[in-house]
């Protein structure tokens, strides 16, 4: 598989950076990693319980959708989430089902009945605690893992991308949804960004998967990409960005940059190959 990785660093405990040199090259590294992961669950557990967000998200998985993927993978063993929605009907613009069915769904053999998406025919409150109760029932028979360390479910893998304030899945700077412990999904109803309401997982859910990726392309991530990674004491210049938050458990987690996605990193501390991420 042609793809050339520019810099791959290990800066913190069970975290790796990749950073490439376009978002082409990115998108087809991403493509191997989650197969790779897909591969890696369906053996160890018979199951691959993937969450996604929305964004760019599934423009970038555009390549699982080609060969040899296509033909290669063992879609029946997929199981699809959201790591947030918006509370918008399955056919609005704004659906993070619709985005996900049109560029990804449509054009993969995954199973009807293994993509979980989020009820559109509920209030946000209703809506949150419906999916919260059909991840319990799938923890309960372990389509769905459960963490060791909490009983929090365990994801083989949660797709995140980062907003331009540093925000991932419907988690944002400063919002008391960033406080929730025993919660496993919520809902907003004051997002800064359109549509207001949402539904979310929540932290501790996330940093409990066995894997986790973020990724982001292009300057306008640059900043928050910065304040997520680097390795600066908090404070006015680092403030703590939900993307900062996204420390996993026991699992592992991986960031999946373009260049311009790290400009901002790479002007304040040099090349990449510089080691104070
Ligand atoms: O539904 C959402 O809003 C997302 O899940 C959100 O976390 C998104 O992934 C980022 O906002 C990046 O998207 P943009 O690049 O469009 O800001």
């Amino acid at each position: 598989m042609e793809r050339e990785i520019l810099a791959s660093y290990e800066p913190k405990k069970n975290c790796e950076i990749r950073i490439f040199e376009s978002s082409d090259e990115m998108t087809t590294d991403l493509a191997e990693y989650i197969s790779q992961v897909s591969e890696f669950s369906v053996k160890e557990r018979g199951y691959f319980a993937i969450a996604l967000s929305g964004g760019p998200l599934v423009s970038f998985m555009r390549k699982l959708c080609e060969t040899p993927y296509n033909k290669t993978l063992d879609w029946s063993k997929w199981y699809i989430f959201w790591a947030d929605e918006r509370a918008v009907g399955k056919n609005h613009v704004d659906s993070n089902y619709k985005l996900t069915k049109e560029g990804f769904l449509s054009k993969v053999p995954i199973l009807n009945g293994h993509v979980y998406s989020i009820n559109d025919n509920a209030t946000v409150e209703n809506a949150a605690m419906d999916y919260e109760f059909v991840i319990r029932q799938l923890v309960k028979i372990r389509t769905v893992g459960v963490s060791e360390s909490n009983d929090c479910p365990k994801f083989d893998l949660i797709l995140l991308s980062i907003g331009s304030d540093g925000h991932v899945a419907s988690l944002f700077p400063n919002h008391p949804a960033l406080e929730l412990k025993d919660d496993w999904v919520t809902y907003i109803t004051d997002s800064p960004e359109p549509p207001p309401e949402r539904i979310t997982f929540t932290l501790p859910v996330i940093n409990s998967a066995s894997n986790i990726a973020v990724v982001a392309t292009g300057e306008d991530k640059a900043k928050a990409v910065s304040f997520a990674i680097s390795d600066v004491t908090e404070g006015q210049d680092s403030p703590s960005i939900p993307a900062r938050m996204v420390q996993p458990t026991d699992g592992k987690l991986v960031w999946f940059l373009d260049k311009a996605a790290v400009s901002f990193v790479e002007a304040k501390n040099g090349a990449y190959g510089h080691q104070e991420y």
